[in-house]
């Protein structure tokens, strides 16, 4: 019943969409709300069972699904993928690439090597497959284009990797909205907060405990965001709907990414230390601030300091 859809508009009737990373989590969900909106989905990622399921979930609700298998870190592979979808269904108007990922480590244990697999992941597969699209039906026949990112905006601690992805895939999608739409090429991104999704596996029972536990909860909305609300967002994109909204970044994140609290606790220690002036009456002594605020200053300009600097 969950995947029941309660209405069929049609809004996508006789339209080949492409979902990377639909077999689970977010890019189910929006493969699931495309098929029952009309839409023919293609579900591709490395794994076929997942895929298989997500398919038949579709089929079983009346809507039209097809398998096909990608790593998009592999150019061939994706080259292939899209000139599958081209030669069986005969065109590919809509492209959601969800596919991607992370661990969470904090930065000074990310290897090159792990820094460079995130970055292959998210910002370059992203990229190999948006191009393929491109080639082999978009920059002819036109397309729409949603590219999945993170809240990035501030930075991402514990995920330098792929804050650092996410944010090219941003960039490289106002790009492309400047360089595509001589194609009739329309391409958004949407930054997901953090959803309660299969994606949450990835992470140990400690962070999971963690998040459920209160610590995303702290944002304007009071909750974690559900795969719905992404892909609410990703299907009004991709509808004619938003035909003007081109090049933008679309935050389903609750606010979170307006008040984010510090995700990394502070120590007792002070490692930045504040600069409180050359002179030492520069910034201490009588001031015409509220005294609360100069028992602070002290405070500050007595506290010991982790900094080497
Ligand atoms: C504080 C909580 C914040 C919550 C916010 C939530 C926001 C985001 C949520 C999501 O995105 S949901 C999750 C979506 N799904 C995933 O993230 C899973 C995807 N992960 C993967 O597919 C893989 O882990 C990977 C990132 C693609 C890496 O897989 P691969 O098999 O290619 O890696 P390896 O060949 O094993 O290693 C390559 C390289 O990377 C280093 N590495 C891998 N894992 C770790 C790790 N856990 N910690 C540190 N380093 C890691 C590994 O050592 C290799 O490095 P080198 O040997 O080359 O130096
Ligand atoms: N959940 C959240 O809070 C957030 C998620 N996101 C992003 O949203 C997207 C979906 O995540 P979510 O549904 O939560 O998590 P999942 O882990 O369920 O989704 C990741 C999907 O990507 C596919 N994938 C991974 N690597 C490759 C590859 N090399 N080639 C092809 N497919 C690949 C996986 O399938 P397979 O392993 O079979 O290849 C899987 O279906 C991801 O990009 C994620 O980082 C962003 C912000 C927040």
């Amino acid at each position: 019943m969950a995947y029941q859809s309660v209405f069929r508009t049609g809004l996508f009737k006789g339209q080949v969409a492409l979902v990377t990373g639909g077999g689970t989590g977010i890019g189910r969900c929006v493969a699931h709300e495309l098929a029952s909106l009309g839409a023919t989905v293609v579900v591709a990622a490395r794994r076929r069972e997942p895929l298989e399921q997500t398919c038949r979930e579709i089929t079983e609700n009346g809507g039209q699904a097809h398998v096909e298998l990608v790593n998009i870190r592999d150019e061939e592979s994706v080259d292939t993928l899209i000139r599958n979808v081209v030669a069986k269904f005969g065109r590919l108007h809509l492209l959601v690439n969800n596919a991607g990922g992370q661990f969470l480590s904090p930065a000074e244990n990310i290897s090159v090597g792990g820094f460079r697999t995130v970055l292959e992941l998210n910002a370059v597969g992203t990229w190999t497959v948006c191009r393929a699209a491109m080639l082999h039906w978009m920059k002819e026949h036109g397309g729409i284009i949603v590219n999945i990112v993170a809240d990035y905006f501030n930075g991402f601690p514990l995920m330098a990797h792929t804050g650092a992805a996410r944010a090219a895939v941003d960039n490289m999608t106002k790009t492309l909205c400047q360089e595509w739409g001589k194609f009739g090429i329309r391409i958004n991104s949407v930054a997901p907060g953090t959803i309660i999704s299969s994606g949450m596996q990835n992470y140990p029972p400690p962070v999971q405990q963690m998040i459920t536990g209160g610590f995303h909860t702290e944002n304007p909305s009071g909750r974690l965001g559900t795969e719905a609300e992404v892909s609410s967002a990703v299907v009004w994109l991709l509808s004619p709907g938003a035909a003007y909204v081109n090049g933008a970044c679309l935050r389903v994140d609750g606010g979170s990414s307006l008040s984010k609290a510090a995700m990394i606790p502070h120590p007792d220690d002070i490692p930045i230390k504040a600069f409180l002036g050359y002179s030492d009456a520069s910034c201490l002594g009588e001031r015409d601030i509220p005294p609360a605020f100069g028992e602070l200053l002290a405070q500050y300009a007595a506290k010991k300091t982790t900094s080497k600097l």
